[in-house]
């Protein structure tokens, strides 16, 4: 069984959500930074085989205040629910205990603010005076605030959208992806409170001893991952000759690495893509002198 222990502890403890939207994600991109786990009895504790990196699997809505009490080092949870706990503690008069470490490009949704589809929206001040429900309350409350805006605020924990219909509001903020709940409710987005996309939560401050330590040794491989995420290694061979109209085609600002081919006058090239390589960029080279294209998907990379 795990200690609870805080300072004493040497191996570092990362939450991640048990099950929904950010749980595979998460454990992908541990995985592609070179962890594996055990999992234990529980199933709520995950022991860190290739590394002291542990993982707690926890709801993510208790992660912000995991990293605060010290019983985690970090935490893998939506922009969303870091700012608005962030709020709580800062409406209620206590110091920031979190903040965020990286953005993880997944998870991605907005907090938006939402209308029935028969109003006619002429702006923020349409909504003074009314009711509008919520799961997020204090970002909601800051967004008036800024639009200087005096509505009333009804927080609901689930099914926000139904609100309007329930009689319960006259409008809602709620997160929004594809916006077909909003749709399926008839109400349309009209302006967004906050972009949101997960996030790798810390400490205010930098973690120290060998939990900092571990913690340094992840970002580091966490940045080389993200960064390879879309990357694509581009290779063909070509003529010397077809360079110059080769060069202008590649897919990527980046410098390609150029190779004699032994016993013959072709080059080799290499090109890194931040982005996916389309056919008819590959096509296009291989009109242009190009042969033997080949994508491949880059695993990591250490700068
Ligand atoms: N369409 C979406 N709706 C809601 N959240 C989304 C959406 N797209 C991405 N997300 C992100 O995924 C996070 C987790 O969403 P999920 O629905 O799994 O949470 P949950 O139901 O609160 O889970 P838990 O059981 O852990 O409390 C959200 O806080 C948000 O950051
Ligand atoms: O714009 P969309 O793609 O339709 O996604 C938005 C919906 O997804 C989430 O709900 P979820 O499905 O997680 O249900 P819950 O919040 O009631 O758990 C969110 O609370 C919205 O209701
Ligand atoms: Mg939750």
């Amino acid at each position: 069984m795990p200690t609870n222990g805080r300072a004493e502890r040497e191996r570092l403890r990362i939450a991640i959500q048990k099950s929904g939207r950010l749980a595979e994600p998460a454990r992908t991109l541990l995985s592609a930074c070179g962890l594996d786990w055990r999992v234990q009895g529980d199933r709520l504790f995950c022991h860190g085989e290739s590394l002291p990196v542990d993982l707690l699997l926890v709801r993510d809505d208790d992660i912000p205040g995991l990293i605060a009490d010290q019983v985690c080092d970090l935490g893998f949870v939506g922009r969303n629910v870091l700012a608005e706990q962030d709020g709580e503690r800062r409406a209620s008069g206590q110091p920031s205990a979190f903040r965020e470490w990286r953005a993880l490009g997944f998870g991605a949704c907005r907090l938006a603010l939402a209308v029935p589809d028969g109003w006619q929206w002429t702006g923020p001040g349409q909504l003074a005076g009314r009711r509008i429900a919520t799961s997020y309350p204090v970002l909601l409350r800051e967004w008036l605030a800024r639009e200087g805006v005096d509505a009333d605020v009804v927080r609901l924990s689930g099914s926000v959208e139904i609100a309007p219909r329930l009689g319960q509001a006259d409008a809602v903020c709620d997160l929004v992806s594809s916006g077909a709940t909003l749709a399926a409710n008839q109400l349309k987005p009209v302006a967004t409170v906050l972009e949101s996309e997960a996030v790798l939560a810390g400490p205010v401050e930098p973690l120290e001893g060998v939990r900092g330590e571990l913690a340094g040794l992840l970002l580091r491989r966490l940045d080389g991952a993200l960064q390879v995420r879309n990357t694509r290694l581009l290779m063909f061979q070509a003529s010397r000759d077809a360079l110059p109209d080769l060069l202008p085609l590649l897919p990527t600002s980046q410098t390609p690495t150029v190779m004699p081919v032994e016993g013959g006058d072709r080059l080799a090239l290499q090109a890194l893509c931040g982005s996916a390589v389309t056919w008819q960029q590959l096509e296009a080279l291989k009109r242009a002198g190009a042969s033997g294209l080949m994508v491949l998907p880059v695993e990591g990379m250490l700068a």
